[in-house]
């Protein structure tokens, strides 16, 4: 775990965006402070037996569960292949785990991206999606946002011609408390560039999601 935050740390203080730069690193004994705090607000004994390793626990968990706060999403992007390939490329199913920033509590789902290259044809290796996908939701994170992100960050970065993404979770705020509604979906989408402006790709794209996803 630790070898984890070093290589963190490590990337952080190379990171070309100034705003992934500037965060430091994760303060674990802030949070163990901070979770020894809520145990005892919520009426626990935190010197008892089986919660005395807990704020260690939570720390740890925390840092592993934001450390996407620490990366630099275009970092993931950094290896492309030139295939001259300029039609839609779509990854369904991609697993969601998420925080959601008001409650911090997980939101959990699938995010279905597809994208149709640039001019140079230059695509991105399929598992760098999934690593785009995992930066962004290891974040205290709004549905909206986390599906606009990473339409963004592939239109830019990838230089892509035309981006489609769309992300379906189930937010566990809505399910464990306040209006305690078990099975609702959230669907959220992002379209940017030709998949946007070209109403015959985009439905190609809506069919192909239709036939493939879950
Ligand atoms: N748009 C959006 N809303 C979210 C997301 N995650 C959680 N929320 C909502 O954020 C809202 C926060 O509303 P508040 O009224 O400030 O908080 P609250 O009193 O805890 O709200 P309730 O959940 O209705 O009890 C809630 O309606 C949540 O359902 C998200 O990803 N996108
Ligand atoms: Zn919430």
């Amino acid at each position: 775990m630790s070898e984890q935050l070093d290589a963190t740390a490590a990337r952080l203080v190379s990171s070309r965006d100034p705003e992934v730069r500037t965060r430091g690193t994760v303060d674990l004994a802030r949070i163990e402070e901070a979770v020894r705090d809520i145990l005892v607000a919520v009426g626990e004994d935190p010197d008892r037996r089986g919660l005395k390793e807990t704020p260690r626990r939570v720390a740890h968990a925390y840092a592993e569960l934001f450390a996407g706060l620490r990366v630099d999403p275009t970092d993931v992007l950094d290896t492309t292949f030139e295939e001259g390939h300029q039609e839609l490329i779509m990854v369904c199913d991609i697993e969601v785990q998420s925080f959601c920033e008001h409650h911090l509590l997980p939101f959990l789902g699938r995010a279905h991206i597809g994208y149709v290259p640039g001019e140079s044809g230059c695509v991105a290796g399929l598992s760098k999606l999934a690593r785009l996908v995992e930066v962004y939701a290891r974040r205290p994170q709004v549905q909206e946002r986390l599906t606009s992100q990473i339409a963004d960050c592939l239109h830019t970065t990838l230089d892509a011609a035309g981006v489609l993404v769309v992300v379906e979770c189930e937010h566990t705020c809505m399910t464990m408390r306040g209006i305690r509604k078990a099975g609702a979906r959230t669907v959220t989408s992002a379209v940017r560039g030709t998949l946007q402006s070209d109403p015959r790709t985009r439905n190609e794209a809506m069919e192909l999601l239709r036939r493939t996803a879950v």
